[in-house]
């Protein structure tokens, strides 16, 4: 008899898993948008390096303001290190961007001045150091800008590109393959010959759900339910990938082989196989030198449930990225019983009203873990723990956004 773990167990397990010599890849900066940085970035130098202006103007000495006359000596362009000093009674044209001049101590904004020949007259003064970016303003040297981990968005690109970092370290992505196992199911394309074959959708939204997190996929497509191609599918694959998903035969009928050839013939060891979640129970999770084979069950709306909860997790450990699922709070509009003793995953709607997520479970159907359809529109799953009670109209419960996934 299976021995059916509980779902914390379950993740428990997972978590422990540790994808040794996580592989390293170095990128242009351009291409590492959406990847996880595999080393700090320090600041090389401070930003700015040197004192800098704030605004267009005339570098002064802050005393000099009280001479209210001062004598323009030289000019100043961003992009150019002026050689003349500003000395008492004397102020240089200065700009956004340039470098403020030596001996001066602040800018005076075009604005507060008139210029008369080579003079200025100072009509309104300005604070000592007005306009003058500090040295370090941005950062010091040394500081720890961007962690190991976080994800490269357009501000970690800015800041990377302003250290002149052209190439950037990042985790590599998990290459992961994806096959649906079944006789009665057929690949796109393929012609139906009897009335008992059905379409496969697992194993391509398997791969969409997999390149939604960022993995690399590999897709081995349909396979027939029988020892010898189930076990050349998971050897083939075992060779050129990090996780391997497959989908159906793990239940207990008479043609659930990828069971017996992922325990049997190709000797991985079993982490778990069953857990008490709806829908899922009979997930399989088994390792084999490093590499993780996942084998879902058959039916669309479970290896679509249980992809998301046990293969995105997996990818997110693999590339060190800090994604989580994305569950939060949601109140629910209407009385929702505790069917079962399980941790149970339902699909409904959410929508955001009165500065909340609500759900509802309109237009869902009920019948078997068959109906993908359920998942279609605005999308979460509710959340029901194992040792859960009937939901009553108003709870707050937890929810899992299914468009909020990356
Ligand atoms: N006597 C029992 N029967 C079943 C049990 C049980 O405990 N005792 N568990 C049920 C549950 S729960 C599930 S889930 C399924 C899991 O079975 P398998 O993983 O072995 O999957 P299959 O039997 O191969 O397929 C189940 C169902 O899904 C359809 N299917 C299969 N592959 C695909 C695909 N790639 N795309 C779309 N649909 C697919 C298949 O035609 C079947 O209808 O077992 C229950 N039975
Ligand atoms: O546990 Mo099965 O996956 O309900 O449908």
């Amino acid at each position: 008899m299976r021995n059916f773990i509980n779902y914390d167990d379950s993740l428990n397990i997972l978590s422990s898993i540790d994808f040794k010599g996580k592989a390293k890849e170095k990128l242009f900066l351009t291409n590492s948008i959406g990847r996880t940085l595999a080393r700090d970035i320090i600041a090389n130098d401070h930003s700015p390096k040197y004192k800098t202006s704030g605004m267009d103007g005339y570098a002064i000495k802050a005393e000099d303001q009280n001479l209210k006359k001062l004598t323009i000596i030289d000019k100043n362009p961003a992009g150019e290190v002026v050689e003349s000093k500003v000395t008492t009674g004397v102020c240089i044209k200065t700009f956004t961007g340039s470098l403020m001049p030596e001996g001066s101590d602040t800018l005076i904004p075009i604005e507060n001045v008139t210029v008369e020949d080579d003079k200025i007259i100072i009509n309104k003064e300005v604070p000592f150091k007005f306009a003058v970016r500090d040295i370090g303003e941005n950062y010091k040297k040394d500081e720890i800008l961007i962690k190991k981990g976080t994800k490269i968005g357009f501000a970690e690109i800015g800041v990377l590109a302003s250290l002149n970092i052209s190439q950037v370290e990042v985790y590599a992505k998990p290459i992961v393959s994806i096959a649906s196992t079944g006789s009665e199911i057929l690949d796109l394309g393929e012609e139906q010959e009897n009335d008992a074959q059905i379409r496969s959708s697992n194993h391509l939204t398997v791969e969409a759900l997999a390149k939604t997190a960022g993995a690399q996929t590999i897709q081995m497509g349909v396979v027939k339910d029988d020892m010898d191609s189930i076990t050349e599918l998971l050897q083939s694959a075992l060779e050129k990938s990090d996780i391997i998903v497959t989908t159906g035969g793990v239940s207990v009928g008479d043609y659930d082989f990828v069971q017996d050839v992922v325990k049997e013939k190709i000797g991985a060891e079993v982490l778990f196989h069953g857990v008490k979640i709806k829908p899922g129970m009979h997930i399989l999770v088994a390792k084999k030198d490093n590499k993780l084979i996942i084998s879902l069950p058959g039916f669309a709306y479970s290896s679509t449930v249980c992809a998301i909860l046990y293969l995105l997790p997996m990818i997110y450990k693999f590339e060190n990225s800090e994604k989580k699922l994305p569950i939060v709070k949601a109140e629910i509009t209407e009385n929702f019983p505790q069917k079962m003793a399980k941790t149970i995953f339902t699909a409904c709607n959410v929508f955001y009203e009165d500065g909340k997520y609500k759900i509802d479970f309109s237009g869902k159907k009920q019948g078997t873990s068959a109906i993908l359809t359920n998942m279609l529109g605005s999308p979460a799953l509710l959340i029901q723990k194992e040792n859960g009670t009937d939901l009553k109209q108003g709870d707050m419960v937890d929810i899992l956004l299914l468009n909020e996934l990356n």
